[in-house]
């Protein structure tokens, strides 16, 4: 049967996708460590590559969205878990967020059905009746409810929020954006992505951090208007951008020039030149994209 492969280089991934046929379908599958939807995504697409047989022309690769950030860029990839359908050099599709019936249904349409016969059972491939899309700007369709609120966009499993769940929800929520918060020692979260901001405020506050060499790591709010409007309430605070350092709010676009201004050491270091710099910290920025 298939399996998922993990790349390990940036030359392993050149060389595998170059040898295969051009009939083979290549499902790339962007993730990062510290990002729990991809947990879970780990264990769906391990066990939708076992349905096919190992000869079959489909071939899975997991790869890790930092370790591999030339890759990740070249396939747009600004929020994980990310997956990428790609065949004789094409990218035929991409999903984003982890909707195991989505990823399942995008892999059936380009290789057909496996055999059916998954180690562990998987939810039946559908079309899934989305909800109207609160944000149109949204660029990538990301929208990461997997790990908290599984299939929370088909309405026969979705949970059912006038029935007194209201506040586990709401713990829910508060529990992924605290985490959220903390996923990189500075995070962004912003309208947009750093190579294509969708707001001024935040195309500015993405120029002030990379004119001073930071590294950060960003989240999308226009893909997630769960968090978008949960972390105005959770940190107080009603606009975006947002940044945050170690979990903490330092504020919006106003507050982080003002930081700036004031005191030549902030965020110093947190900086690519950076004394605290530590391993990594030669290399170029990173932005880490985030779960979304
Ligand atoms: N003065 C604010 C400007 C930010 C701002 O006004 N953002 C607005 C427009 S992009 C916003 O996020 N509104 C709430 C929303 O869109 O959800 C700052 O310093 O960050």
């Amino acid at each position: 049967m298939a399996t998922v492969q993990e790349v390990t280089s940036e030359s392993a991934f050149q060389s595998g996708i170059s040898s295969l046929p051009p009939s083979t379908l290549a499902v790339f599958y962007f993730h990062a460590p510290w990002a729990a939807p991809c947990k879970q995504m780990s264990v769906i697409l391990s066990t939708l590559a076992s349905t096919y047989p190992a000869n079959a022309p489909i071939t899975f690769l997991a790869l890790d969205a930092e370790e591999l950030p030339e890759i990740a860029e070249q396939y747009d990839v600004s929020a994980v878990p990310f997956i990428v359908l790609q065949r004789g050099g094409q990218v035929l599709e991409t999903v984003s967020g982890s909707d195991a019936a989505k990823v399942r249904a995008a892999v059936e349409k380009y290789a057909g059905a496996g055999s059916g016969e998954a180690k562990t059972s998987l939810p039946p491939a559908q079309t899934v009746n989305k909800p109207p899309q609160t944000n149109g700007a949204d660029t990538n369709g990301a929208k990461n409810l997997a790990g908290y609120a599984p299939n929370a966009s088909d309405p026969k499993t979705a949970p059912d929020y006038s029935s007194g769940d209201t506040e586990t929800n709401k713990e829910e929520l508060n529990t992924r954006l605290s985490e959220l918060v903390k996923a990189a020692p500075v995070m962004l979260f912003m309208k947009g992505t750093p190579s294509a901001p969708q707001c001024g405020f935040s195309r500015q506050t993405v120029g002030l951090l990379r004119e001073k060499g930071i590294r950060y790591g960003f989240f999308n709010i226009l893909a997630d208007d769960e968090v978008r409007q949960g972390l105005k309430e959770y940190s107080d605070w009603p606009t975006f951008p947002q940044l945050y350092v170690e979990g903490e709010l330092v504020g919006g676009l106003d507050i982080v020039r003002e930081e700036f201004e004031n005191d030549p050491e902030f965020l110093n270091e947190h900086s690519v030149n950076g004394q605290k710099g530590g391993p990594g910290a030669a290399s170029a920025q990173t932005q880490a994209p985030v779960a979304s």
